[in-house]
C-alpha cells in the first residue's frame, strides 16, 4: 500500500509513539532494563536491548540488500549462513531441552503487557435456536401467496420455507406500494425477501404463460449493490429464479467490462437491472437506450456500505432521474401495468443501522415502513437505537482471545493448526486483516513456496488464481487433508477476485481465505464455518458484517476476534451488544496447536525438537519465521510493508472506538514481532507524527471556522472521522481513505 500522504484526523501529540506497557516476566534486572529503554524511547525487547541505532541500521541495510548480506530468493545456502549469523546477533543463546546443544531462542513470553480483565472459565456453550433460519412454523413459501411457479422455482433451489424477514417483507411488497426500510441480521435472506415479490408482480403481467411481456417491455426493477461482487452475486440469484421464465431477462452492469457491451445489452432490452452505483449513474447520463419509464422498484441493497463507499452523489443522481421520469401506465403493446405498484417503490436494505443509512433513507424513501424480523427490532429501528439493531445471529458462537502483540503470529498459526486438524475435511474459514499489504504478507508466509496453481490446470480460472490460491504450510496437520490458502483484496484485478472467490467457494478441501473488508459485506458463501478477525474491524458495524459471513440461514458458525491486552480489552464490552463472546486463552491455543508435530516449509537453523514444551515450540516457530525473512528479501519487504500499512490503518478506527484502538498504546517493537521482524521498519513513527501534526493543524483551522463547521462535524456519520469538513476535501479524504486500505480498487467503483 502506498503512503499517499493521507490526512488522518487523529491526535498523537508531538512526541514519538511510546510504549505504555507494564513489563512482566523475566528477572527484575531484565524488567528494569526494559523500563529504562522504554523511557529512552528504544525497544524494550531482549534482543534489541543494548544495541545502538547505528548497529541496528547497519544490519537493516544488509538485510535490505544494499550490503554484504543481500540474498536473492532461493539462494538458500548463502541465505542460511546469513540467517545463522543474524540469529547469533539477535537471538538469545541457551541450552535447548533434550538437545544438549546450544540453541537460539526468540523471547516471546517476557515483557508482555498484562491482561487487565479476568474472565470466568469458559462454560460449555449451548447453541441457541437460530434466528435467521427458515421458519418451521410456516408450511412453505406458497402460504405467503406468491405464485406457484415461483414456489416451484424455489423448490428446485432447495428452498421451502421463508425466513422471518421474508415472512415480513414478501406480503408487504405484494400488497402495498409504500417504500420500505428492511433491516435484518446477516444471512437472513434479504435478497429473496425483495426479489420474490418483485418477480411475483411482474409475472402477473405476463398472465398464465401467455408471454405478453418480453425483454424489451422495459426495466421493471433496478437493484443497486455497492460492489461488483455483490452485484454479480445478486444477479446470479436472480438468474436462477427467472430461469423457468425465459421471456424475462436480467443483466448486471458493474463496471470492469466495456461500457459498449453494457450499452448493447441495455439496447437489446432487460427487465431487471443489477448495478453498482457509479456505473448506473454513468449509463443514466450517457446511454439513451436506458429508459426509466417502466421502473417500479428501486432496491438499495447494503445501504450502509453504499454510503460508506461515498456513493451518495451517484445515488442522488439515480434517485432524481427516476423522480423526474413520468411513470408509464401501459406498454406500447397495450399491456396494462396495473398489477405493478401505482408509484415507484424504493426499498432500502441493511443489516446494520448507521447514521449514514438514515441519511440514505431520508434521500430516497417517502413514508417508509420499517420492516425487521422481530417487533423489538422494528421499534429500535424507528427509535434509531443503533446498538439494539446491531445483532449477530444468535446461533453464531463468538469468542475473543487476548494475545500480546509479540505472540500474535505464532498464536494465529497455532489456532489455525488446531482448528483445521479438529475439523479436517469440511473446514472453511475466513481471516479478516486490516489492509491489502498485511493480507499479502500473511498469504506469502503461510503458503508452501511455489505452490500456486492448486485448481486443475485445465480450469479457466487456473491462470487467474495462480497467485491467489496455494497450499498452506504450518497449519496443515499430518493427519488432515492439505489446507488450501486463498487471498483476496481490492488491489487485485476483477477477474482474479472473481476466480479466487469462486475457487474458495467451490473448494472441497479444507480452505482458508485471507482477506480485507472487501469480503465483509453481503458475500454469501454458505459453508463458511469460522470467521477470524485477526485485526479488529474499523467499526462495530463492520464487525457485524464480517462475522455474518458465517452462521447464515440458520447454519451454525464460529467467530473469534484477536485483541491486544490493554485498551483493546475495553472493546469486549461493545462486542456484547451482538452476543456475549467467550474467552479463549492464548496459552491453551498455543498448547493445542503447537504440541502436534510442527513442520517448516523452509529450512532454517531453528528447528522444533522433541521434548520442547509449547512455550519453547512457540519461540522456535517465531525464530524460524524471523530467520526465514532474513534470508528472503521479497518476503522481508512484504513484512515491512504489511507492518507499515497495518499501523496506518490502525489509526482509522472510528472516532468512538478509538478509545479502544488507541495508536499511542501500540508497542511498535512488539507489533513488528507479529510480522516476523526484529525491528519496526524506520519512518513509521515520523510518518504518523507528520500526519498527526497536519491533522491537528487542520482541526485547528476547523475550530477557527466556527460553530457552523463544528456542528457539521458533530452531525456527520461515523465515517466523518476520516473526513475533512469541506466537500471537496471530504471527497479527497474518502478517496485516500479507500486507497489507504487498498480500497481504491477494493470496491471497484462502477
Ligand atoms: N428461505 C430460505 N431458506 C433457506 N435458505 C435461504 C432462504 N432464504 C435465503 N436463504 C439462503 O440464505 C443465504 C443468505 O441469504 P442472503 O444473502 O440473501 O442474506 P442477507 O440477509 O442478504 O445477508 P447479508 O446481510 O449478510 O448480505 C443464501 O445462501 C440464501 O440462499
Amino acid at each position: 500500500m502506498a503512503d499517499d500522504g493521507m490526512v488522518m484526523n487523529f491526535e498523537l501529540g508531538g512526541g514519538p509513539l511510546k510504549p505504555q506497557v507494564k513489563f512482566t516476566g523475566g528477572s527484575w534486572r531484565d524488567r528494569k532494563r526494559a523500563q529504562k529503554s522504554a523511557k529512552l524511547g528504544s525497544r524494550p525487547t531482549v534482543e534489541g536491548a543494548g544495541q545502538d541505532e547505528d548497529q541496528r541500521s547497519a544490519k537493516r541495510q544488509r538485510v535490505d540488500g544494499h550490503g554484504p548480506g543481500r540474498h536473492a530468493e532461493g539462494d538458500s545456502e548463502r541465505g542460511a549462513d546469513f540467517a545463522r549469523k543474524k540469529t547469533a546477533e539477535h537471538g538469545h543463546a541457551k541450552k535447548g531441552p533434550g538437545s544438549g546443544s546450544r540453541q537460539v531462542v526468540s523471547r516471546l513470553f517476557s515483557f508482555n503487557p498484562e491482561q487487565k480483565t479476568t474472565f470466568e472459565d469458559e462454560t460449555e456453550w449451548k447453541e441457541p435456536e437460530p434466528t435467521n433460519a427458515p421458519l418451521l412454523t410456516v408450511a412453505n413459501f406458497g402460504s405467503l401467496t406468491i405464485s406457484s411457479r415461483l414456489v416451484d422455482a424455489l423448490a428446485k433451489m432447495n428452498l421451502e420455507r421463508p425466513t422471518a424477514i421474508q415472512q415480513k417483507v414478501i406480503p408487504h411488497m405484494l400488497s402495498s406500494s409504500s417504500d420500505a426500510f428492511v433491516q435484518a441480521e446477516t444471512g437472513s435472506g434479504k435478497t429473496f425477501a425483495y426479489l420474490l415479490p418483485v418477480l411475483h408482480r411482474v409475472l402477473q403481467l405476463s398472465g398464465s404463460g401467455d408471454r405478453r411481456i418480453h425483454r424489451d417491455s422495459g426495466i421493471f426493477a433496478i437493484i443497486v449493490a455497492p460492489t461488483r461482487e455483490l452485484a454479480k452475486q445478486t444477479h446470479t440469484v436472480l438468474e436462477q429464479l427467472i430461469r423457468p421464465f425465459p421471456w424475462l431477462v436480467s443483466t448486471a452492469i458493474t463496471g470492469g467490462e466495456s461500457k459498449k457491451a453494457e450499452k448493447a445489452r441495455l439496447r437489446k432490452g432487460v427487465n431487471f437491472l443489477v448495478a453498482t452505483p457509479g456505473r448506473l449513474a454513468d449509463h443514466i447520463d450517457n446511454t439513451k437506450a436506458l429508459n426509466l419509464g417502466t421502473v417500479r422498484w428501486l432496491i438499495l441493497d447494503e445501504g450502509d456500505r453504499l454510503m460508506d463507499l461515498g456513493f451518495e452523489e451517484d445515488l442522488k443522481k439515480a434517485i432524481n432521474a427516476l423522480k423526474q421520469v413520468q411513470l408509464s401506465k401501459s406498454l406500447s403493446s397495450g399491456v396494462s401495468l396495473d398489477p405493478l405498484p401505482d408509484r415507484r417503490v424504493t426499498v432500502l436494505c441493511s443489516a446494520t443501522m448507521k447514521m449514514n443509512v438514515q441519511k440514505l433513507g431520508e434521500m430516497s424513501l417517502a413514508d417508509a415502513t420499517f420492516l425487521a424480523a422481530e417487533k423489538g427490532d422494528e421499534t429500535a429501528a424507528e427509535k434509531k437505537d443503533e446498538q439494539a439493531v446491531h445483532k449477530a445471529p444468535a446461533q453464531l458462537h463468538q469468542s475473543h482471545i487476548i494475545v500480546p502483540a509479540k505472540l500474535r503470529l505464532v498464536t494465529l498459526i497455532a489456532y489455525l493448526k488446531s482448528v483445521f486438524s479438529r475439523r479436517g475435511h469440511t473446514m472453511k474459514a475466513i481471516i479478516f486483516m486490516s489492509c491489502a499489504d498485511t493480507v499479502d504478507f500473511h498469504y506469502e508466509l503461510l503458503k508452501i513456496p511455489d505452490s500456486g496453481d492448486v485448481p486443475p490446470p485445465a480450469s479457466k480460472d487456473a491462470e487467474n488464481t495462480s497467485k491467489t490460491v496455494a497450499k498452506a504450510a504450518y497449519i496443515t496437520s499430518l493427519a488432515s487433508p492439505e489446507v488450501v490458502l486463498h487471498r483476496m483484496h481490492g488491489s487485485l484485478s476483477q477477474p482474479v477476485r472473481t476466480a479466487t472467490l469462486r475457487s474458495f467457494s467451490a473448494c472441497k478441501s479444507p480452505s482458508l481465505l485471507i482477506t480485507t473488508d472487501v469480503s465483509s459485506r453481503g458475500l454469501d458463501i454458505p459453508s463458511v464455518d469460522l470467521v477470524i478477525e485477526y485485526d479488529p474491524a474499523f467499526s462495530f458495524a463492520d464487525h457485524i458484517h464480517r462475522i455474518g459471513r458465517t452462521a447464515r440461514a440458520g447454519r451454525s458458525g464460529d467467530a473469534v476476534i484477536f485483541l491486544l491486552p490493554g485498551t483493546e480489552e475495553g472493546y469486549i464490552e461493545l462486542l456484547k451488544a451482538s452476543g456475549t463472546p467467550s474467552p479463549l486463552s492464548y496459552e491453551s491455543v498455543l498448547q493445542k496447536g503447537l504440541m502436534s508435530k510442527l513442520e517448516f516449509p523452509v529450512e532454517t537453523t531453528a528447528k522444533p525438537e522433541d521434548g520442547q514444551n509449547y512455550h519453547q515450540k512457540a519461540e522456535t516457530l517465531q525464530l524460524h519465521l524471523e530467520q526465514r525473512l532474513l534470508i528472503d528479501s521479497k518476503r522481508l519487504e512484504m513484512a515491512r510493508n504489511g507492518f507499515k500499512s497495518h499501523i496506518r490503518a490502525y489509526a482509522t478506527h472510528t472516532r468512538e472506538e478509538r478509545v479502544h484502538f488507541d495508536i499511542t498504546q501500540l508497542h511498535l517493537g512488539h507489533v513488528a514481532k507479529a510480522y516476523g521482524l526484529r525491528d519496526p521498519p524506520g519512518g513509521i513513527g515520523a510518518g504518523i507524527d507528520r500526519k498527526a501534526q497536519k491533522g491537528s493543524k487542520d482541526s485547528g483551522k476547523r475550530a477557527a471556522k466556527g460553530a457552523k463547521t463544528a456542528k457539521k462535524d458533530d452531525d456527520d456519520s461515523e465515517d466523518s472521522d476520516r473526513q475533512e469538513p469541506t466537500k471537496p476535501a471530504r471527497a479527497m479524504l474518502m478517496r485516500k481513505s479507500r486507497m489507504l486500505m487498498s480500497g481504491a480498487s477494493e470496491f471497484n467503483i462502477g
